[in-house]
């Protein structure tokens, strides 16, 4: 039929006037060149996922989720990234939204500004002076100073954190900077931690803010004085006047939605993988399984749970507070226009998914990820997982979800060296030469004996002593 066609075709062309040698030839690179056609989309339908013609967009979809009307979208923003609430994957959607319309980073030196001390705009790379309005996001880790930050960021700059359950952030701090915190490093566990923290907290140790009101202390509040209810009235009000919005980590996908509205982003800006997450590998009654030092030291009784959130009075507080206007913002924003929006972004994330990642998406330890540059970085008790990428993505593609995958550290890296190629690194403010720090913490621990243990910014925590010669020396306050 196909080969009538053909020939009917070409007496048509002309090809009539042709020798049988040249019909047949002609024939035949017809039929190749419809195979060949077939082949292409035949392969490509099994080779890829269906892929939509932008990399977010649905196949039904040719929108970026509701309209925004005619409002512009923020580009002057300042995120407080508090510790342990889901804030590196609210970093990375600022650093890929930055990072593809050429906006430029306020970045620390080390990775974090000058954290636990308080932020001072010195410590911003390439600050030159409180009137040279330079700089449009800025997120990493400080222990935030508005003055300070006022003089680094624009005056029309949309502020926004972003809050946890304090319990479920003990656990994530504990198992995190287990070996950071004194307070920590001496209890046999987080519930031996919680019966009595007394025992193992003396305030006047460097590092021990992980261990006690975490938020309260990033927020840059008042954590010396005693507990009590102006206290947290003072700050909650200090917060609600310094932030447009607050995030709540629990409800992540609407505090996207809520998030995305306040700055007029399309919603695929916020459309994220969960990073810097710490393995669970459940099992039996305690919910862990693992070899020596293991998250066992990680479970909790409902006791012990009421026991950290008395000790952790100031940040319950603080997320109470704003979990409340948190729920009345989506009230006001509509639960069902809310709930619509939610599930845009969820199918978002689940097509991506497919897409990007290999193992239908979940994350895998930095040890199984072959590619070295991408692996997350590690510290305390349990392994931070990461991601790795399908194979056989187009260069568009792999870009795209190479940046949703990029840990913090490695981010920070990149958008340093684009803001600061090598040849031109300024100097720092203050005058002094940039040192630029390795992109890891280690602890070093030859034959059981730990010898360097250094923070993000490199700073060295301690070196070949024992722990109660770190403790006694490491007093900063
Ligand atoms: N999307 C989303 N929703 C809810 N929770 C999330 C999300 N993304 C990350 N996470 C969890 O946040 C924890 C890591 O927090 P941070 O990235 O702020 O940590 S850090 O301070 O930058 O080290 C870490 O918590 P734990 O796993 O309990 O340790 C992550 O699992």
């Amino acid at each position: 039929m196909v080969f009538r066609r053909s020939a009917r075709r070409m007496r048509w062309l002309g090809c009539y006037r042709l020798g049988p040698l040249w019909k047949a030839l002609l024939v035949f690179a017809v039929i190749a060149f419809a195979g060949q056609l077939l082949g292409v989309i035949f392969n490509k339908s099994w080779m890829q996922p269906e892929r939509p013609h932008s990399l977010y967009a649905l196949p039904s979809d040719n929108s970026q989720g509701d309209s925004l009307g005619s409002c512009q979208p923020h580009t002057h923003i300042m995120f407080l990234k508090t510790h342990k609430t889901a804030s590196s994957t609210v970093l990375n959607l600022l650093y890929r939204f930055g990072e593809e319309r050429g906006l430029k980073f306020a970045l620390p030196m080390g990775y974090q500004f000058g954290y636990p001390m308080s932020f001072n705009a010195q410590r911003v790379k390439g600050y030159r002076g409180p009137r040279v309005a330079e700089f449009d996001i800025m997120g990493n880790h400080m222990r935030f100073n508005k003055p300070e930050v006022e003089k680094v960021m624009p005056a029309d700059t949309f502020y926004f954190s972003i809050l946890r359950d304090p319990v479920a952030l003990a656990e994530s701090s504990y198992a995190y900077y287990k070996n950071v915190a004194p307070a920590f490093r001496r209890a046999k566990g987080l519930g031996d931690f919680a019966d009595n923290p007394y025992k193992y907290y003396d305030p006047r140790l460097r590092n021990n803010h992980y261990a006690r009101n975490l938020m309260w202390f990033d927020f840059g509040l008042d954590h010396t004085s005693n507990f009590s209810l102006a206290l947290v009235k003072r700050g909650v009000a200090a917060v609600r006047r310094n932030f447009k919005l607050i995030l709540i980590s629990e409800y992540f996908d609407q505090s996207m939605v809520l998030l995305r509205h306040a700055l007029c982003w399309p919603l695929d800006a916020v459309v994220s993988f969960s990073l810097n997450a710490r393995q669970h590998i459940p099992t039996g009654r305690s919910g862990w399984v693992g070899k020596a030092a293991a998250p066992a030291p990680l479970a909790l009784t409902d006791k012990q749970r009421s026991k950290l959130r008395e000790w952790n009075a100031l940040d319950w507080h603080l997320y109470q507070a704003f979990n409340l206007t948190f729920w009345q913002d989506v009230e006001r924003f509509g639960r069902s226009r809310m709930e619509s929006e939610v599930a845009l972004l969820r199918t978002k994330r689940e097509v991506l998914t497919r897409i990007c990642l290999r193992d239908g998406g979940r994350p895998i330890e930095a040890s199984r990820i072959r590619d070295k540059t991408i692996r997350p970085f590690q510290s305390g008790l349990v392994k931070i997982l990461g991601y790795e990428l399908r194979s056989g993505l187009d260069n568009a593609t792999w870009e795209a979800c190479l940046r949703m995958i990029r840990p913090e550290i490695q981010y920070k890296d990149l958008l340093d060296l684009r803001q600061f190629p090598r040849a031109q690194q300024p100097p720092a403010a203050g005058g002094l030469p940039v040192k630029r720090e390795p992109a890891i913490l280690r602890t070093e621990d030859r034959g059981g004996k730990r010898l360097v243990e250094k923070d993000w910014d490199g700073t060295i925590l301690f070196r070949n002593q024992s722990l109660e010669q770190v403790d006694s020396k490491v007093r900063l306050r």
